[in-house]
């Protein structure tokens, strides 16, 4: 067994009585990429909530690093090295990707320099470094707002990089893309799991299987099962809820997408 960056502990989250979370308990290694699957209402989104630290757990723990969250606000969660992903990209559209990046970096630097005095680190180096990771360096002076929509996830996906997080949290990063696009995505993401932990939201199944080593299923509020992606593809389980949830959308039954 790994060292364990992120333990989840019993949590149960509960809105006006409801639990959105269910005396989940999860782990995750150091060094690990882990995707994240369940049928809308799930709890997936909550789960990334409560590691964030933007919603805390009526009940159970949360350790990052072995340290329990649940005294800390976001932005000090943030700060021990977790960073997330949203959806939609939050880049500056008028800006090239690389001032983007540089934005990022200088936020980083600026903390850096106020903790331990002026930084003598080649920025620029980082910069192009992450530009060239994230494959826009041709389009490095492009304003942001001429990029295609998987080319701005991977902006994004450079700004959370950017920001030296130990563990990143990426919610839904090839929707909406091209085939083509989404493979980018998906190299990229693997490419960045050789030096940071890794928990990703996901959908799409094509997707899901090109990235992921082991999946967890969520439902319900809590673990439905995890294995590799064959494992969980084939559990009858997994079937019975995905199934369920198709025929609710046949009969028009509510999906929040
Ligand atoms: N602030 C809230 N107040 C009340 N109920 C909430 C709140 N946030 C989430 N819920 C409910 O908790 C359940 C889990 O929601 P969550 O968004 O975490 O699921 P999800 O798996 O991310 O869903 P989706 O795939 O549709 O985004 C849903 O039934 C949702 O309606």
């Amino acid at each position: 067994m790994g060292e364990k960056i992120l333990e989840i502990e019993d949590v149960t989250v509960s809105f006006d009585g409801f639990k959105a979370l269910k005396n989940l308990n999860f782990s995750l290694d150091k060094g690990e990429l882990r995707v994240i699957i369940g049928p809308n209402g799930a709890g997936k989104t909550t789960f990334l909530d409560v590691i964030t630290g933007k919603t805390k757990p009526t009940q159970g723990r949360v350790l990052f690093k072995g340290k329990n969250l649940r005294s800390l606000k976001e932005h000090q969660i943030a700060r021990m090295g977790i960073g997330r992903k949203f959806q939609t990209p939050r880049i500056y559209l008028n800006l090239t990707p690389r001032e983007n990046l540089e934005i990022t970096c200088n936020q980083q630097k600026k903390l850096w320099s106020t903790l331990f005095g002026k930084p003598k680190s080649a920025e620029r180096q980082t910069v192009s470094g992450l530009l060239e990771t994230i494959g826009l360096t041709a389009n490095a002076d492009l304003p942001a707002s001429k990029l295609s929509h998987g080319e701005k996830q991977r902006l994004e996906i450079g700004m959370l990089v950017a920001q030296s997080p130990d563990l990143l949290l990426v919610d839904e990063p090839v929707a909406g893309l091209t085939d083509e696009e989404t493979e980018n995505v998906g190299n990229l993401l693997l490419a960045l799991a050789q030096s940071h932990s890794i928990m990703v939201i996901e959908h799409d199944m094509e997707f899901v299987r090109q990235i992921a080593r082991k999946v967890t299923v969520l439902h319900q509020g809590s673990v439905l099962c995890e294995g590799n992606i064959d494992e969980v593809q084939n559990d009858p389980r997994v079937i019975e809820v995905y199934l369920g949830q198709e025929v609710e959308h046949k009969q028009g039954a509510g999906s929040r997408e």
